[in-house]
């Protein structure tokens, strides 16, 4: 077994350095990005550039749920367009949100309140804002930031591997990790609903029990994507996402 940033581990005290023995069992484990023993995954999204990539949120809401780890969504950059911030919480009215700009040292309290005590890391894409939170946790740690490309709008991966650090004052440790926009799902499609909070409440009113909620008739998803009572927008990425699982 390859170690893993979060892994538990006995070790032994060498003269001068340490040697790996064993690694203690996982209790929960994600591949993207590469962290075991998480409490809280925190998926950190931008409010302005770069624009978030909501189908990569949405694959890492997943992700996360079906590791057993719980997912708080933390909207930062909420300076650059706060309208926009709140649009996005909307969109995830069904999930644990917290408003964040790192900036302005606005929402800092909420994150502490969301880690305290816990082992968790932070996730999304590059320039979002993960290493210029961690520092508002502890302006010791100086993580290095980095802005954006000016041609493609896009982050520069400043943080390069995944790295844990204590947050002495919450009693947390925190892994930074490095943004990423790929991310391929080892799911089957008639799995991925089950993940979705707000699907469960209103799939319990579908005709058919394995009712995928995309062509089949008197579906209570969709019933509720009418009403407005499910977010269209999130609707339509899952059925990007369950095509995608088809074609595959
Ligand atoms: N306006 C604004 N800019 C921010 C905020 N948070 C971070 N930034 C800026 O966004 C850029 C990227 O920040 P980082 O903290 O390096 O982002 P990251 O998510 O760690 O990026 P990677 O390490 O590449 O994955 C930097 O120029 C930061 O100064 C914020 O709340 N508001
Ligand atoms: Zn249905």
């Amino acid at each position: 077994m390859k170690p893993m940033v979060g892994d538990l581990v006995d070790f032994a005290d060498l003269s001068g350095y340490s040697s790996i023995e064993e690694i203690l069992p996982r209790k929960n484990a994600m591949k993207r990005p590469a962290v075991a023993n998480l409490d809280r995954m925190l998926l950190v999204l931008s409010a302005g550039k770069p624009m978030p990539d909501l189908l990569l949120a949405d694959k890492l809401l997943i992700q996360a749920k079906q590791s057993g780890i719980h997912p708080v969504i933390v909207i930062n950059k909420t300076d650059m367009d706060f309208q926009y911030a709140q649009e996005l919480e909307k969109q995830y009215a069904y999930y644990d949100t917290i408003l964040t700009s790192a900036k302005d040292h606005e929402g800092i309290d909420l994150l502490e309140e969301k880690i305290r005590g816990k082992c968790v890391c932070l996730a999304g894409q590059s320039a979002v804002g993960k290493s210029s939170l961690i520092n508002r946790l502890d302006e010791s740690f100086g993580l290095e930031t980095g802005g954006l490309s000016k041609k493609t709008d896009r982050g520069k991966h400043t943080t390069r591997q995944a790295e844990l650090f204590y947050v002495e004052n919450c009693d947390a440790y925190v892994v930074d990790t490095p943004g990423f926009s790929m991310f391929e799902m080892n799911l089957n499609k008639d799995e991925i609903a089950g993940y979705y909070p707000e699907f469960c409440t209103f799939g319990k009113q579908c005709r058919f029990i394995s009712c995928l909620h995309d062509r089949e008739p008197d579906c209570g998803v969709k019933q509720a994507v009418e009403t407005g009572e499910i977010n269209r927008e999130r609707y339509e990425r899952y059925l990007r996402i369950i095509h995608s699982l088809e074609e595959k």
